[in-house]
């Protein structure tokens, strides 16, 4: 800091152009974080939540591999790495009673509802369930943010973390993409940030479809649908500021 006053940080990266859908979009490493979205066991492992609640998670482990090489490359260039991680304490008052929506729609409550066995494994803060999946486990500098509820923009600090460090772009991986995935870029949109999703890092909840929609969705309304080869390829290219 000069002692004529205070001089905002300066960017360590020139900015690269990323190979986007519906049109390429230029990203300073500086102003952008990748946000991994709830990379759990609850929703890619086999045994875990969405598996025992009935969805096809077979494409979920291709999805750690592709999120796996987007956070080297992005950890490489000095890109900020965002976890969001979905759950509950031990006793779910985080998750709301019936009065809450989330109590009547949650299919980790309904599964345990309906199997009282597994009460307090799905999702609870502490559990297999809940970690972080192996492969994916956060590393020094990266942030890592609990949330309740499907957007990790309601009811958490991710947007004072983001402006504070001059965030303005975000990369999106994780699982599942036509909810947790959808709902946090929205949120990102309707606070001004430019939201990108990687299509191939990502893996939905339902039939086929509901993935095409969702990129559509991105790719229409709320922001940007780019490739994981194309991310890294590009953001590699991002030369250091040497002064
Ligand atoms: N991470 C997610 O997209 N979660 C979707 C459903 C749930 O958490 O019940």
């Amino acid at each position: 800091m000069s002692s004529a006053g205070y001089e905002p940080p300066k960017p360590r990266s020139q900015p690269v152009t990323l190979p986007a859908r519906p049109e390429p979009i230029r990203l300073d490493p500086a102003e952008t974080a990748v946000i991994v979205v709830d990379m759990q066991n609850a929703y890619s492992t086999p045994g875990g939540y969405v598996d025992l609640a009935g969805f096809d998670i077979s494409g979920a482990r291709g999805t750690i591999a592709n999120i796996k090489r987007t956070l080297d490359a992005a950890r490489a260039a000095g890109v900020l790495v965002v976890y969001f991680q979905n759950g509950w304490d031990p006793d779910y008052v985080e998750a709301g009673g019936p009065g809450s929506p989330n109590w009547h729609k949650s299919n980790a409550l309904k599964t345990m509802r309906a199997r009282p066995e597994l009460q307090g494994q799905l999702l609870a803060k502490g559990t297999w369930d809940y970690a972080i999946v192996e492969e994916l486990q956060p590393q020094k500098g990266d942030i890592l943010i609990p949330k309740t509820r499907y957007s990790g923009f309601f009811n958490t600090n991710v947007d004072s973390v983001l402006r504070a460090r001059g965030i303005r772009n975000l990369v999106f991986v994780g699982i599942a993409t036509n909810v947790c995935v959808e709902s946090s870029l929205r949120d990102a949109f309707h606070l001004e940030y430019f939201g990108v999703m990687l299509e191939d890092a990502t893996h939905h909840l339902g039939p086929d479809f509901i993935q095409k929609a969702a990129v559509y969705n991105v790719e229409k309304f709320f922001g940007w649908v780019a490739t994981v080869d194309d991310f890294c390829g590009t953001i590699s290219q991002a030369a250091p500021i040497t002064e």
